[in-house]
């Protein structure tokens, strides 16, 4: 991620304006955490004592984010509040792993990573494979859904893990809001919906809290969801990572055993050169890359048939042929693959001719072996 010094300033001098109910500023005290300027993408970690606080704070959050909105050069802003548990490590809004709404949490997730020497992998896992974007809403998640439902009607046990801690679309898109029960307090049920096994770090949150963890708690909340979640037996977990080049991603890519990454684009310049980075990290982790897929290349008219490139054309086809890496997939854009995903049915679960390209994007990953 690249910060834009300016902006940064700006915003650090915006938050210094706005009061906690103590009185002190919300800049002071090294509360902001992790604040980057990516292409008008502003995020940052509001880092609170404890659950009371946190919660005492979110005036002031909202304030931030509607100041911070406000700003010139700023295209969105994602806050997290993270905050202290009582015994002073970073302890997430409690993990809702009961089962029934309103049931006493009995797991914590996002605890301090249990260390580990070297890479490791679920036994009952054949592959994973890393879905990845350089920048934010290329259609990581979504691309991510419908593959894992393509390849699961194409007779693969698919699992389907949304390790997109900034925003965990999986839920929604896959039609899930059920809480994973966890019947002994330590092992976690994943989730079914269309054929695809699945958990999400959003399904062990609250609604609307939006809390996230520093380095080590996600690097924790990783091992977690990859160690004590029920994955069973699997031909191919596709994880859906957060975008960018963050903890997660590292995380992943040198503690757990990847089979590679899919590195999903638009044709965009912008969305291009994030891509172009993603792909040297994983090359620099010595991840293969197993290929580019291309989203949003083409869009169809629903009403004339008229099809516009809106987002360029070709870039990510010329990108891989550049790169040395598989050009494996170019998807449409279109209406009812939004709707789809927002309604909980990926497209690919469908008989739409929209769920093709999902399903040869399938075929190619199985004859390739790696799924
Ligand atoms: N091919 C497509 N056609 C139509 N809409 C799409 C397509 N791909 C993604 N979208 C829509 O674009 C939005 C962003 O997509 P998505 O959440 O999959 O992106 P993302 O890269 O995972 O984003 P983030 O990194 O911010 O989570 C969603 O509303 C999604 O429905």
């Amino acid at each position: 991620m690249t910060n834009m010094p300016a902006l940064h300033d700006t915003i650090m001098t915006v938050l210094d304006g706005i009061a906690l109910p103590d009185g002190t500023s919300l800049a002071s005290g090294e509360r902001i955490r992790a604040l980057t300027v990516d292409a008008g993408v502003v995020r940052f970690v509001i880092e609170a004592p404890d659950a009371t606080a946190a919660r005492a704070w979110s005036g002031a959050q909202a304030k931030a984010q509607a100041a911070i909105e406000a700003l010139e050069g700023v295209g969105s802003v994602s806050i997290v509040m993270t905050a202290h548990g009582p015994t002073g490590s970073a302890s997430p809004a409690p993990a809702q792993a009961g089962g029934q709404a309103g049931e006493p949490p009995s797991l914590k997730i996002g605890r301090h990573p249990t260390p580990q020497q070297g890479k490791s992998k679920p036994s009952g896992i054949k592959s994973i494979i890393a879905v990845a974007s350089g920048k934010g809403g290329v259609g990581k998640s979504t691309v991510s859904a419908n593959l894992a439902v393509a390849l699961a009607r194409q007779g693969r046990k698919v699992g389907l893990l949304d390790a997109d801690i900034y925003g965990p679309s999986q839920p929604r898109m896959m039609g899930v809001t059920k809480r994973p029960a966890s019947p002994d307090g330590e092992t976690i049920e994943p989730l079914h919906a269309h054929g695809v096994t699945m958990m999400s770090i959003g399904l062990m949150i609250k609604d609307g809290e939006a809390v996230v963890w520093r380095g080590p708690m996600l690097m924790g909340a990783m091992q977690q969801m990859l160690g004590q979640v029920a994955w069973g037996e699997l031909d191919v977990l596709l994880i859906d990572m957060p975008p960018g080049t963050g903890d997660v991603q590292l995380t992943l890519c040198q503690k757990t055993e990847l089979t590679g990454a899919l590195v999903v684009s638009t044709p965009q310049d912008v969305a291009l050169i994030d891509a172009r980075r993603g792909i040297s990290m994983f090359e620099k982790l010595k991840v293969p890359v197993l290929g580019l897929i291309e989203n949003m290349s083409t869009y169809v008219c629903p009403s004339c048939g008229h099809e516009a490139h809106l987002f360029g054309h070709g870039g990510v086809k010329d990108e891989a042929e550049k790169m040395g890496v598989p050009f494996l997939a170019q998807l449409p854009l279109a209406l009812d693959t939004r709707v789809a995903g927002d309604e909980g049915v990926p497209i690919a679960a469908t008989d739409s001719p929209l769920g093709v390209p999902y399903m040869q994007l399938a075929e190619r990953l199985i004859a390739g072996g790696i799924a």
